[in-house]
């Protein structure tokens, strides 16, 4: 689903991607590392919402900075959310689903969107604004969610809920690419960890191999 060849994005004197290369195929795959190692960088090229500055990424064989086809393909949550902050929830969901196909309503109550859909979005707090990111990557069931911190910013309850949910739609066959801090709901169901740090990969494997490696239990 995912390759990267020599992939390398710096910003100015910092490298904070250094010639990575790695595929990324179906299924749950978490990428874990240190603040600042280079992960959220990766998801961002993987997206297409940065230029690389060497080297290639290919998404369903497909340029994701160069072809909003390829974009279109995925759904995507961004760390902070990246949302039009004068549209409503329900006026965002609703313009993701006339692009990527679908309705919203099973989306909505899945995510529990109800309560505040129809509220402009600059009126959320971080986790409502956090679930709506979330619940708008899995419009018109991608084959393909890239997620940045989806459990940031939600309250106990929720963490456990949106992780159920994530694992919900990875066993519908959904793939997904998971930068995750709180990584421990994810150990349950992902199929491969990947750590990056200091702009390269430094790990790959089964989750359980990563993370003991990781000596994180
Ligand atoms: N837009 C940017 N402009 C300048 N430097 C950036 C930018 N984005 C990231 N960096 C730098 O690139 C490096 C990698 O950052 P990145 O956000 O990818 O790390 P991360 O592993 O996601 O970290 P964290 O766990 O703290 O979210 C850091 O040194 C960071 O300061």
């Amino acid at each position: 689903m995912i390759r990267a060849e020599h992939l390398t994005k710096r910003f100015g004197h910092v490298t904070a991607l250094d010639s990575v290369s790695v595929g990324i195929g179906e299924g749950v795959t978490l990428i874990l590392g240190p603040n600042g190692g280079g992960k959220s960088t990766f998801l961002n090229l993987c997206a297409g919402t940065y230029r690389p500055t060497a080297g290639t990424v290919r998404v369903f064989g497909g340029d994701p900075w160069a072809d909003e086809r390829v974009r279109a393909k995925f759904g995507v949550s961004f760390d902070p959310p990246a949302l039009p902050r004068h549209r409503t929830g329900r006026e965002w969901l609703e313009f993701l689903a006339e692009i990527r196909g679908g309705s919203i309503s099973g989306i909505v109550e899945a995510f529990s969107l109800g309560g505040f859909l129809d509220r402009r979005i600059s009126t959320y707090s971080a986790g409502m604004a956090k679930r709506l990111s979330i619940a708008s990557a899995f419009v018109g069931t991608p084959e393909l969610v890239l997620l940045d911190e989806p459990l940031a910013n939600l309250d106990f309850d929720a963490i456990p809920e949106i992780a159920g949910l994530l694992r919900h739609f990875a066993s519908e066959g959904i793939s997904m690419v998971v930068v995750s801090h709180i990584w421990k709901p994810f150990v349950e169901f992902a199929d491969r960890a990947v750590v990056i740090a200091g702009g390269k990969v430094k790990l790959d494997g089964s989750v359980e191999e990563v993370v003991s490696a990781l000596n994180l239990i």
